[in-house]
């Protein structure tokens, strides 16, 4: 994994679970006991449900067609009885906003349930992203509590989860990981539960065991029937073992959530980079300078990096010029964020950066040189050997860009660009605005992007960039999920593009 990726935004809210830079998911489930809908219908627990939907997502998977699995097709599937209860829906709804052009509904229903379960104490799961979402439901596969051991071990088997060497039954060890949180409710299983709704606990929820906000080993009762398919074996393991709970747990629910249809691809393990940019931004001055602003992270897990102090750390950024080159004063000290940041995976640290570039000679990449304390010597980050790359050709201008405030449904959304006209011929030049629509049948959104052509404005305040606009008339975006857009030129056959911007908010 190497900055920039498509997967940046995923592996942010992967390791920023609350501070600066949240992530946002996490806020769902902090503290493990808690749900954004308790307050219309207390008893609920997102946590849980989150777990659950990603189950019932993954639960269409064929075996034998390689279709379903994790895919957002749960999204089509809420009316299903198989699905009962408003766990599915409000979970999209939570979900939607952190849907993008490179974050998909079932990328963030597997990160969602990492983050949770690691937020209720369980084990670390490793996270891979690059799901496709799917466009309509899969088969009724999902085990409903009616069925007896023999089909829910054949339904099992059909998800991918057959009897194995390492964990004697799938079916009892996935239903014991599954059924350490939260509960099952009266209001949706009215045949299982009794007696338990009251005006305080109005959806009846009976947790499943005396830790129902803790992902450990105290294994419910109620599933007695389930943990009798090998003879209690895995029960009697796990109840002895809270060690094996969490790491046998753990590599079933990492197959649960990379369970996906054969044709899609999984990234590698995407663990937080120990430097990375965040919000980094590159634009042209009125005074024909350019500026590079935005932030550095710096993650670490040792104990040097649990003690240490943002504000006493070093952090410096030394770039290179657009040949390569690296020329006098071309390094900058980035300065700690006051506000901190939290991870559930080790220490995330914040440094805000403001280099004045040189507009003449430009940027290529640049490199940081930091350390958890003043008197260390400075550990050098080179993301990987050749620097953080930066493009100084084709620049998105925020400062000008605007949205025009009149509009509720339809706004028209003006972006300013500027870009080098010392390069040859430039043959194309667009905004790619990435945005994401309702769909028919589902509370997932579907991705959509649109191409807006840049019309040259004018001379800008360098000799070597003139102006470019584009404006166009975009949806409203409440709750519409995450909304970025590209800046892209295509100059003498070479693509340059400035990535991932996020949609523009400053009224026209
Ligand atoms: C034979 C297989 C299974 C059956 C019959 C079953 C049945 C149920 C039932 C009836 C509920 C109550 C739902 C409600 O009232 O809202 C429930 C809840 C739950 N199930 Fe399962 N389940 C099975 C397997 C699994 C698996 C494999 C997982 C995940 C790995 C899982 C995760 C959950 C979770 C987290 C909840 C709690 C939801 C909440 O607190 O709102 N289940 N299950």
């Amino acid at each position: 994994y190497v900055w920039p990726s498509p997967y940046d935004f995923l592996e942010d809210a992967y390791t920023v679970s609350s501070g600066f830079a949240d992530g946002g998911i996490v806020a769902g489930v902090n503290p493990c006991s808690i749900s954004p809908f308790a307050g219309l219908s207390p008893g609920r627990q997102a946590a849980s449900e989150w777990l659950r939907v990603a189950y019932h997502d993954m639960a269409t998977y064929s075996i034998d067609t390689g279709l379903g699995g994790l895919d957002a097709s749960i999204g089509f599937e809420t009316d299903r009885a198989q699905n009962v209860g408003p766990a599915m829906n409000s979970s999209l709804q939570f979900f939607r906003s952190f849907q993008s052009e490179n974050s998909s509904m079932a990328d963030v229903i597997a990160l969602s349930v990492i983050l949770a379960i690691k937020n209720c104490g369980g084990p670390s799961i490793p996270f891979r992203a690059g799901r496709i979402d799917a466009e309509n439901g899969g088969p009724e596969t999902v085990p409903e509590p009616q069925q007896d051991i023999a089909t829910h071990t054949q339904l099992f088997a059909q998800q991918g989860f057959n009897v194995s060497e390492m964990i004697k039954s799938h079916l009892p060890a996935l239903v014991a990981c599954g059924h350490t949180i939260g509960g099952i409710h009266q209001a949706d299983f009215p045949g299982s539960v009794e007696n338990a709704t009251t005006s305080t606990n109005p959806s009846g929820v009976v947790h499943f065991d005396d830790t129902f906000d803790s992902f450990d080993n105290h294994i419910p009762n109620s599933d007695a029937r389930i943990f009798q398919a090998d003879g209690n074996q895995t029960m009697s393991a796990y109840a002895k073992d809270p060690t094996l709970f969490a790491s046998q747990c753990g590599a079933l629910l990492e197959r649960m959530l990379n369970t996906v249809p054969k044709a899609v691809q999984l990234t590698d393990v995407i663990e937080p980079l120990a430097v990375k940019p965040y919000q980094l931004a590159l634009t042209l001055a009125s005074n024909g300078s350019l500026v590079l602003s935005g932030y550095i992270r710096i993650f670490g897990t040792s104990a040097e990096a649990a003690s240490a102090t943002a504000a006493d750390m070093p952090v410096i950024l030394s770039w290179l010029d657009r040949n390569a080159q690296a020329s006098a004063a071309s390094s900058v000290s980035a300065s700690a964020v006051s506000e901190a940041s939290n991870s559930l995976w080790g220490n995330a640290r914040f440094f805000q950066v403001n280099a004045i570039i040189n507009g003449q000679t430009g940027i290529s990449s640049f490199v940081v040189d930091w350390a958890f304390k003043t008197q260390d010597s400075l550990t050098h980050s080179d993301n990987g050997g050749s620097g953080f790359p930066l493009q100084d050709v084709v620049l998105y201008q925020p400062a000008n860009s605007c949205v025009d405030a009149g509009g509720v449904l339809n706004r028209n959304t003006t972006t300013y660009a500027v870009i080098r006209n010392d390069m040859g011929p430039i043959t194309a030049a667009y905004v790619d605005y990435n945005s994401n629509v309702n769909q028919v049948g589902s509370t997932s959104l579907k991705q959509i992007t649109t191409r807006i052509p840049l019309v040259h404005t004018g001379n800008s305040s360098s000799p070597l960039y003139d102006t470019y606009s584009a404006t166009f008339t975009s949806p409203a975006t409440a709750n519409q999920g995450r909304v970025t857009f590209d800046v892209v030129a295509v100059i003498a056959g070479e693509t340059y593009a400035s990535l991932n911007n996020p949609a523009i908010s400053a009224a026209c």
